[in-house]
């Protein structure tokens, strides 16, 4: 069997590179191991605007669950700041939190309709175990389904096959993670009348999620995802999970756990005959661990490089690099930050976190200038010293 194009992975990362090299007129194949695309959920559901603008698609209502508006930061001191009330500053934008809570298993499947539509072939619970090599360059995989193994030849190979992709260690762009930098989350959808229907909310503490944070995500009306993220600590995400949701008089429908990578992105995310994309590629925003929003312009540039590079005959790692050019113009920038403020808050106290709300909060509707916050800074020397390279 040949194919111009082999994507491992037919969620996200792997439906949305498929699907814009279809839209490029080559062969394309997805392989997606489980038995249907999207399950089971590993997300918390939330993403940006730009998620649509990049697909052009509009956004329908079979997948949008809710349209948030804003968001609430919840201090380890239960004081708050409404992200609504912040006046722009630095990097902080008071838009911050305006998106759409999907149904991923809904949507996930949608773009591998549209996908489809455009021409991919799709095999499900077929898993690729093998990059097939030649001369040191990838041409294939080998994969298994139903019992028989089989080999697929294909001039440019995409892995999308998330955080617990094989494949980039396999073609050797990967090293072993470091597992401080692996979350380890665990989610409800849980069924409670009085969750507000256009605000998310963030709560930060080390007795609440040490090295991460829980959220609050609505959904229909009455649903939302109550989840949270942690590093390091001996007990497991979930036990976190059930003393925290205990505030809440709710029912739980559904319940996820996943890992998300907040590495920052892998040094090198090609080589000959390969492109690594989506959490493979540690393509993920190491503050929030959000990776929807920025894995869709990384895969759609992997879709329309792999098609080119099959169109000049040239699946060389000179001509698929431009693939890490582009996605590095487009996030590339705004990952490097985000993972230096992760590195800050992974030092903050409580005390400290605490402060900083009340820094915001007595700051609302007012200008906040660097000198302010520098003179706020200057009664907090340690934050100071953390803070001093992000200003
Ligand atoms: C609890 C949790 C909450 C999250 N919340 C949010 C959020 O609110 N917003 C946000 O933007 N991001 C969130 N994320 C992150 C987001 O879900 C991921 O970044 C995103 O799904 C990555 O998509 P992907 O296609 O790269 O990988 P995945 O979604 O992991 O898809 C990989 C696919 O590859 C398949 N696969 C793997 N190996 C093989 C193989 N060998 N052969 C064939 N198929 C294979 C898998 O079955 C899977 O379908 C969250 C993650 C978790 C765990």
């Amino acid at each position: 069997m040949k194919y111009d194009v082999v994507v491992v992975g037919g969620r996200i990362g792997g439906s949305i590179s498929s699907l814009f090299a279809s839209k490029n007129d080559v062969d394309v194949l997805m392989i997606e191991k489980r038995q249907e695309i999207g399950v089971p959920v590993q997300c918390a559901e939330g993403t940006t605007h730009s998620t649509f603008e990049i697909l052009e698609m509009k956004p329908s209502s079979r997948y949008v669950c809710a349209e948030v508006e804003t968001g609430t930061i919840h201090a380890p001191n239960e004081t708050y700041i409404n992200a609504e009330d912040l006046v722009e500053f630095n990097n902080l934008d008071k838009n911050i939190a305006k998106g759409y809570i999907l149904d991923r298993k809904v949507f996930d499947k949608h773009l591998a309709i549209e996908s489809a539509k455009a021409g991919t072939d799709i095999m499900l619970k077929t898993t690729v175990k093998d990059l097939i090599k030649k001369d040191g360059k990838i041409c294939g995989v080998v994969a298994k389904h139903m019992g028989k193994t089989m080999e697929i030849k294909a001039d440019v190979v995409i892995a999308a096959d998330g955080v617990e992709s094989n494949m980039a260690q396999m073609a050797g762009l990967k090293a072993p993670d470091n597992p401080m930098d692996i979350c380890s989350c665990a989610q409800y959808e849980l069924v409670c009348s009085n969750f507000d229907h256009d605000r998310v909310h963030l709560y930060f503490g080390r007795d609440i999620a040490p090295g991460g944070y829980a959220w609050v995500f609505p959904k229909e009306e009455g649903t939302a995802n109550v989840g949270l993220g942690i590093r390091g600590p001996a007990e497991t995400a979930y036990q976190y999970l059930k003393k925290f949701i205990s505030k809440f008089d709710a029912t739980p429908v559904e319940l996820n756990v996943g890992g998300v990578p907040l590495s920052g992105p892998i040094d090198k995310t090609y080589t000959d005959g390969f492109l690594v994309v989506g959490d493979a590629a540690r393509q993920i925003d190491p503050v929030t661990g959000g990776g929807t929003f920025t894995t869709v312009p990384c895969a759609r540039v992997a879709g329309e490089v792999a098609a080119e590079a099959v169109k000049a005959e040239d699946s060389s790692e000179d001509f698929l690099k431009r693939y890490d050019d582009e996605w590095r113009v487009k996030i590339g920038d705004m990952l490097k930050m985000s993972l230096k403020c992760r590195k800050v808050a992974d030092d903050l106290t409580d005390n400290e976190m605490n402060a900083l709300v009340e820094f915001l909060n007595n700051s609302k509707g007012k200008e906040i200038s660097k000198l302010s916050f520098i003179k706020f800074l200057g009664k907090h020397p340690r934050l100071l010293r953390l803070v001093k390279d992000l200003l």
